[in-house]
This record gives C-alpha cells, sequence and structure tokens, in this order.
C-alpha cells in the first residue's frame, strides 16, 4: 500500500504522545512475556522435583507466575486503553491546529465527510501506534523465547521450531500486504461517502424539494459495494491468516513433540524438561497474537497515512513585522489567483484603495468578487503578486493583528463559538467582549455591535438571549447574516463584506449601511455586491470581469459604459434604470451619500481611463 511518507515519523510521534501509559504497557507486557516464558520450564522443573518426591519451591514459584500474569494482563488492559486515548487526543489536536494552519483553498479541497473521517477515526487508528508497536515486539517474545529455551533444552527442538516459524512469516508477509492494501482503499472509500452524506445533509432542503431522495440515496451509497468489497477483502486477508497459523501452528507443535519423545527415549531429555518441550512448542506456534497485533499496527498504519498526507500540506507561514500605522489603505499589486487546472480566476488586478474609502466590487456571477474579496484579508494568498495593508504585505503581518484589522462577513456566516454572546465576541478586541459580573446579558462592546447590526432586539427574544447555544438558535438566513455582520463590524482597518446583506429587507438593509458608513474615514470598507444602490453609495467601483479588473471609479462615471449598467440589469430591459440618477433613486431610504471619497484617478489603473472599459 501507498503510505505517504510522513505516516512513519507520525506513527513515532503518537507512540511518544502515549506518554507514561504506553511506557507502562511496554514495561507490564515485557514482565508478561517473561514470566509466559518462564512458566513452562518452571511447571517442568516442578514435575521432575513432583516424580523425584520432593515438593521443593518450584509449584510455588509456578503459582507466582500464574499471578504474575492475571496482574500484568489486567494493568496491560488499563494502560492500553488510557494510552490510545491520550495519543489518539493528541493526533487530533495537532490535526486540527493544522487545519487551521492552512489556507482556506488547501481545506476546501477535502470534502468535509472526509475531514471529519481522518479527525475522527483515522486519528483513532494512529492514536493505537504505541498499543500496536509495543504489543507487537511483545507478542514475537513468546516464540523467539521459545526457540532459545527450546535450544538450550535440546538442540534439535530449536532448530524444529525454527524452520516452522520461518515458514509462518513467510505468510505473515504476504498478510500484512494484503491487509494494508485493504484497509487503506476501505479508509479513502469511508472518506468519499461521509463527504457525499455531509454534503447531501446540507442541502436536504433541495432534496426534499426536489423530491430526490431516491437517487440522493444511490448518490451518497454509490461506492458502497466498493466499500463492501475493501472490507470482504480485509476480513478475508485475516481469515486466511488466522486459518494458516491455526493449520501451521499444531503441525509444529507435533514436530517438537514427536522430536521431543525421541530426545526422551535416547535420553536426552528429563519427563519434565519434556513437559517444558512441549508447552514452549505451543507457546512458540501460536501465533495468533502475533496476527492479531500485525492487523492493530497495519490499522494504525493506514490511518497515519492519512493524518500524514493532511499535516504535509504546509501550513500558510505567519510574519512578524511590527504592525504598521494606518488606517487601512490595501493594495493589490498585480494579483493573481489561479485554479487547479491553472486557469486565472484573478488575473493581474493592479487596485489601490485608499484609507477610509469605500470600495464596492461588483460584475457578473463568477467575476471574481469572492476571489479578489477573500484574498483582500488574507483568507489566502494570491499565486502570484502580493496585498499590502497600510504598506506592509499582508503576510508579513502577524495573523493575530491582522484578524483584529481584518474583519470579514460572508453570505452565510457559520457562528463560531458556543453561544450568540460567544459567536458576536470572538472577534472583538479581548476584554471588549466580556459581559460584565452579576446577571448582565452582554459586554458592552457585543452589545453594540449586535444594536449596529440590528440584530439585539432579535437576540432578546431568544430563549436564553445572548447565552443561547448557536446550534440552539433558530435563526432565518438575514438573521444569521447580521449576526456575522455584528461580529464583522469590530474590524480596526478594513471592513470586508462579500455580499454580506444579501437576504436583508431593504430597511433593515439601510440601517445596516449606516453602522457598516460609521466611524467614516476610520477605516477602508470593501463590499462585493450585485445592489447597484450600495456601488451608487460607495467611493468607488471595482468592476471585475471574468476575472480582470475591467474599470475602477466612482459609479457615477462607469455608469456611462451600457455594459456595466448590464452588470446590475443584463436580461431585463424594462428594469434598466436610465442612468444614475435612476440608480440613486434605488438607494434604501433615499439617495445614497454623494461620492465623498477618493476620485476614481485614485483607483484607476494607470493608463486607463476610468469607466471606458479600456481594462480588459
Ligand atoms: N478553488 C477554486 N477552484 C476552481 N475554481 C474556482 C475556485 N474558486 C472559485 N472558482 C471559480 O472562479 C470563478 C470566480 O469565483 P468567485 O466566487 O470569486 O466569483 P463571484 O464573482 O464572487 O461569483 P458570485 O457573484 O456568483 O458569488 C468562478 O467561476 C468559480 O467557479
Amino acid at each position: 500500500m501507498d503510505v505517504p511518507a510522513g505516516a512513519d515519523r507520525l506513527l513515532r510521534w503518537a507512540v511518544r504522545a502515549g506518554g507514561g501509559w504506553t511506557f507502562g504497557l511496554a514495561v507490564v507486557a515485557l514482565a508478561g512475556a517473561v514470566a509466559e516464558l518462564l512458566l513452562p520450564l518452571t511447571l517442568g522443573r516442578a514435575v521432575d522435583a513432583a516424580l523425584g518426591g520432593d515438593g521443593g519451591w518450584w509449584p510455588v514459584a509456578a503459582c507466582a507466575l500464574v499471578a504474575l500474569l492475571i496482574v500484568t494482563d489486567t494493568v496491560g488492559d488499563l494502560a492500553t486503553g488510557y494510552g490510545a486515548a491520550r495519543a489518539t487526543e493528541r493526533v487530533r489536536v495537532r490535526l486540527l491546529r493544522h487545519l487551521f494552519a492552512l489556507d482556506v483553498r488547501q481545506v476546501r479541497r477535502y470534502p468535509v465527510g472526509d475531514l471529519v473521517g481522518r479527525l475522527v477515526a483515522q486519528a483513532a487508528d494512529t492514536g493505537q501506534a504505541g498499543n500496536a508497536v509495543v504489543l507487537g515486539v511483545v507478542s514475537l517474545l513468546p516464540p523467539v523465547g521459545s526457540v532459545v529455551a527450546l535450544t538450550l533444552l535440546e538442540p534439535v527442538l530449536g532448530l524444529t521450531l525454527l524452520a516452522g516459524l520461518v515458514v509462518l512469516a513467510v505468510l505473515m508477509r504476504a498478510f500484512v500486504a494484503d491487509a494494508s492494501a485493504a484497509v487503506g482503499a476501505y479508509q479513502r472509500t469511508l472518506g468519499a461517502i461521509a463527504g457525499r452524506l455531509l454534503e447531501a445533509s446540507g442541502g436536504a432542503r433541495t432534496v426534499a424539494a426536489a423530491a430526490t431522495t431516491d437517487r440522493e440515496v444511490d448518490r451518497v451509497l454509490t461506492t458502497l459495494p466498493e466499500l463492501a468489497r475493501h472490507g470482504r477483502h480485509g476480513w478475508q486477508a485475516l481469515a486466511r491468516a488466522s486459518a494458516r497459523t491455526a493449520a501451521v501452528a499444531p503441525l509444529l507443535s507435533l514436530a517438537v513433540i514427536a522430536v521431543g519423545g525421541y530426545a526422551l527415549s535416547a535420553g536426552w531429555l528429563t519427563p519434565g524438561e519434556l513437559v517444558a518441550a512441549v508447552r514452549y512448542a505451543a507457546l512458540g506456534a501460536g501465533l495468533g497474537a502475533v496476527v492479531a497485533t500485525l492487523n492493530r499496527l497495519v490499522r494504525s498504519r493506514a490511518g497515519a497515512g492519512r493524518v500524514a498526507e493532511l499535516l504535509a500540506r504546509p501550513a500558510t507561514p505567519d510574519g512578524h513585522r511590527p504592525v504598521p500605522a494606518g488606517r487601512g489603505a490595501l493594495r493589490l499589486h498585480r494579483v493573481t489567483v489561479r485554479a487547479d487546472d491553472g486557469r486565472p480566476i484573478l488575473d493581474g488586478v493592479e487596485l489601490d484603495v485608499p484609507a477610509g474609502a469605500t470600495l464596492a466590487v461588483v460584475g457578473a456571477s463568477g467575476a471574481g468578487k469572492s476571489t479578489l474579496a477573500a484574498v483582500a484579508g488574507r483568507l489566502y494568498d494570491p499565486d502570484e503578486g502580493e496585498v499590502l495593508l497600510d504598506g506592509v504585505p499582508l503576510a508579513e503581518w502577524d495573523h493575530a493583528a491582522l484578524r483584529t484589522a481584518v474583519g470579514y462577513a460572508f453570505e452565510r456566516p457559520v457562528l463560531v463559538g458556543a453561544t450568540i454572546h460567544e459567536a458576536v465576541g470572538l472577534a472583538l478586541p479581548p476584554g471588549s467582549a466580556a459581559p460584565p459580573a452579576g446577571s448582565a446579558p452582554a459586554g458592552a462592546a457585543v452589545l453594540r455591535a449586535t444594536r449596529d447590526a440590528a440584530i439585539a432586539d432579535c437576540v432578546a427574544r431568544l430563549p436564553d438571549g445572548f447565552r443561547t447555544r448557536t446550534e440552539a438558535a433558530p435563526l432565518s438566513g438575514g438573521e444569521a447574516q447580521r449576526l456575522g455582520l455584528a461580529r464583522a463590524l469590530a474590524a480596526g482597518r478594513l471592513l470586508i463584506l462579500d455580499d454580506a446583506t444579501s437576504s436583508l429587507d431593504t430597511a433593515t438593509e439601510h440601517r445596516i449601511a449606516r453602522a457598516v458608513a460609521g466611524r467614516a474615514g476610520d477605516r477602508t470598507r470593501l463590499i462585493v455586491t450585485h445592489r447597484v444602490a450600495t456601488a451608487a453609495a460607495a467611493d468607488l467601483v471595482a468592476w471585475l470581469d471574468a476575472g480582470r479588473l475591467r474599470a475602477v471609479g466612482p459609479h457615477r462615471r462607469l455608469w456611462a459604459d451600457p455594459a456595466y449598467r448590464a452588470v446590475f440589469t443584463p436580461t431585463d430591459p424594462v428594469a434598466t434604470p436610465r442612468g444614475p440618477a435612476d440608480a440613486t433613486a434605488a438607494t434604501p431610504g433615499g439617495p445614497p451619500a454623494p461620492p465623498t471619497g477618493p476620485t476614481a484617478a485614485a483607483g484607476t489603473p494607470a493608463g486607463t481611463p476610468a469607466g471606458t472599459g479600456g481594462k480588459r
């Protein structure tokens, strides 16, 4: 099976992560194996002593060894469970931290279900590494020790067992190869099914509305036969290995007993030594434990392979430059973002947004607006070019400082945090979000943010107000958007709204527009929008067309271009506004503030007459 190069390194790390429990398991497992090896010899001596009419200490020693075996078994079970739990926890934490350190584009390459599979099942398999390695090594001791003990009793006996064990080792090798391939394929297929399942449950409404349940079930489970095949393949490999050891082991014991019987009649062995030899033969040939631990090791290595594959993806490096002075001047310099197939999604975008300005990003669906918004706040890095905030490339900003400086709100926000209070407060500066002592429902900053985002009344109506658990909050799409906005409004220098008001009614949107416009001049706003009124109210409009910046300038000037007007009303000539006056008339609650910000020249690509459509 192809296991990523980092799998074995991760396995070694996971063994160490088991800490004292894995070490303890090694000690008790070793003690148990030694006791198991000494028991036949002690029993043999006890038999010889009894035959000679002398009880002596051998029976007592045999009883002590049996007691030791019971203790080591019990403690071993405990150490196995605790060690695996500890190692699994560390693998999960490491993997989760790494996932969040990856840029959004890398994470999106994996279906969510596949990631959950790696984080839950394969991390647990990896966490078994300590047990698998310790028990694997210890399970080799009885056969190896039996060969040594038999050789000491009578060399021919040792050679007989050794020859049989070599045959068994060859059979085991085949098992490891077979089982590894089956387990790896099973985990991959299961991950793909889980991915489709999560996708389908996210679109449950659409599935129900379209009455395509049967088709969706078929689609999710389309690889179920493949999964069953890999599962059967794995179990068959295990069954074959067990059957082979079960068939070879008695033959091997019989061979040692036959040779031992001959040695007894030839006077090379005492009766007690023959008793010991018979038990050593059984111990040495009984490789059931080896098969079980090999199986555990195979699963652990396959799981580690899938975890290591993610860990091998490079995390986004953080910068350590001191936070520059400034109020959010944004510059995109020759920014190009490519799809996996190399096709440009953004192509050489050159854009200057002066500090304090409001920039509307418009364009047809798929023009690259969200991609521009994503690189503007470093949700991921462009493939070429760079983005600078207040003169410092985003890649050189300290991560925490950048997250305080830039606030994002999205069309479909995910509320991060256990409660509504946390969901809003997480983005606020430390200290400002904490609820005051006593029964006050929310910190002042959280309260202000929710009022600004016109969601405070809605939160007050929730069963537990700000303490309502996010998953239990019955929020509409527009309410969720407003909570996302409340979180983003804390942004220090750059507020990025990616279609973040698309689900709001006009009156609410107008209220929020005022909050967004608040602290005017104090921070920059980048607003991805399809609405003509929002573009009209902005200081500057960046018009994207198929990944290229077609023009930058005030809406009023761009409006002269029919192609620009078509961005807002491409298919309905009746509804097409006749000019900027119509656009302003569409502004909720009255005309938008006239463009007060920078002139078109400030944002227009050099040499391109604003609004002419020259930059294609
Ligand atoms: N990771 C990706 N891999 C491949 N293609 C991508 C990726 N991300 C975006 N795209 C494609 O790039 C184009 C621009 O996407 P983007 O989401 O930026 O458009 P948009 O202008 O925001 O569209 P909309 O208005 O519909 O939201 C689309 O064709 C999209 O399918």
